[in-house]
């Protein structure tokens, strides 16, 4: 057995979370794709099979109330918040994380005010962010501005309505510094959109902490919360009352069975939704996001893990691959790591390909990226040695 292997044990048998596993539904595969979608928590069958077979079946219109259906997005908001350092009643979860970007984008170039026209978008954003600015500047008279993350302080000036940013790159797995970012868009006058879909659930993001103006994520990735479940969108405090929704669905009004032709807003979070809630996606992520009540899981916990689970594949990678055959593309620093490792790899498409069937599952990303995603909650390091070690032997 390899050295590797051995301390591979030794990590499994020191880590405080390996035994969150058993609340995933897994098999022998190594699976490395929660960044893109999170596994199948064990309680979601069962809470699921209630919500259709009982709150639906039985006692149908009555579960809007009687059932909690109607304030499921505040409440799960509220299950989210401490997961992204946000107090609660900030948070509204529903609909995709695309349509929250427009409501939080339009909003945020409302609230800059008059005289400002200008939307700075991170340069390599995933792509559904960079439409969603063009369409949001087409509409609020904006023009749009692709700027590295880094590049931001110095693009900022008095034209700055609203700067987008990913708290971590989807390709390369780059965690951008979220606290000077957003102090720097303060200082300009401008205001924040951070997209924390690669971030929230695998470390720290501190929203209301570094003064985030507003936030969207998805629910699917490292939240687990399953295929299509809904986003969210978190609005800072000194922002709500004057929060300005381009989609004012009658979910959003003060009063929504008043059923009045007239709109009012609500106050709080609910000001974020539009329509009816998709409540069958919504309830199977709120029994999903019951693992972090568990009292050994917390951000810090999984933060720590998802660096030691990185380093160590790193490492593996470095032992075992042929010198020259990928190239990480993720930062080495821990500041600048999200919770994934790309690997730059000239036949990228087609060694993916051979590792998912040789059972590492992680994905391709145009041009040229292994990307490999990290979920502390139900992965273990024997897996990430025999990944490495797979992919070794794939890249042959
Ligand atoms: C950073 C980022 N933003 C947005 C999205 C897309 O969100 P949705 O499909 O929920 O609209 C994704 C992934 O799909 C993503 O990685
Ligand atoms: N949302 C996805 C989907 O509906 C199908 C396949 C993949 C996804 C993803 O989430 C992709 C992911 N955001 C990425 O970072 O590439």
């Amino acid at each position: 057995m390899s050295d590797l292997y051995e301390r591979a044990r030794e990590l499994d048998g020191a880590d405080r979370l390996a035994a969150v596993r058993d609340d995933f539904v897994l098999d022998d595969v190594v699976y490395l794709d929660g960044n893109s979608l999170g596994a199948l928590p064990v309680n979601v069958p069962g809470r699921l099979d209630d919500v259709v077979r009982r709150e639906w079946g039985q006692l149908r219109i009555r579960s809007w109330s009687e059932s909690g259906w109607w304030t499921a997005p505040e409440r799960i908001g509220d299950l989210i918040a401490p997961l992204v350092g946000a107090a609660p009643g900030r948070i509204v979860v529903g609909d995709s994380t695309s349509v929250n970007v427009f409501k939080a984008l339009v909003g945020a170039v409302r609230l800059a005010g008059d005289g400002r026209d200008e939307i700075l978008v991170d340069a390599a954003t995933f792509p559904t962010d960079g439409y969603i600015a063009a369409s949001a500047a087409r509409m609020t008279g904006c023009t749009v501005r692709a700027v590295a993350p880094g590049d931001v302080p110095e693009a900022l000036d008095s034209r700055t309505a609203a700067v987008l940013l990913n708290h971590v790159d989807y390709r390369t797995g780059r965690l951008h510094d979220l606290p000077g970012l957003t102090a720097a868009v303060r200082a300009a006058g401008a205001v924040s959109v951070w997209d924390l879909c690669h971030s929230a659930g695998a470390l720290p993001v501190g929203l209301d902490e570094h003064g985030v103006d507003l936030a969207v994520g998805c629910t699917y990735k490292f939240l687990n919360g399953g295929p299509g479940s809904p986003a969210y969108l978190y609005v800072r405090g000194k922002h709500q009352a004057a929060f300005d929704s381009p989609l004012p669905g009658w979910n959003s009004h003060a009063e929504p069975f008043g059923m009045r032709p007239e709109y009012e807003a609500a106050d709080g979070a609910p000001r974020g939704r539009v329509g009816t809630p998709d409540i069958l996606s919504m309830l199977a992520l709120e029994a999903a996001l019951e693992v972090w009540s568990r009292p050994d899981v917390s951000v810090a916990a999984v933060r720590a893990k998802s660096l030691a689970l990185t380093d160590f594949f790193l490492e593996c990678v470095e032992a075992y691959v042929p010198a020259g055959r990928v190239e990480p593309v993720t930062p080495a620093a821990h500041a600048e790591r999200g919770s994934q490792v790309a690997l730059r790899c000239e036949d990228a498409g087609a060694v993916m390909d051979r590792l998912i069937g040789a059972g590492v599952v992680g994905d391709f990303r145009a041009p040229d990226v292994l990307r490999f995603g990290f979920t502390p909650l139900y992965l273990g390091f024997a897996e990430v040695e025999r990944a490495a070690k797979v992919l070794a032997e794939t890249l042959g």
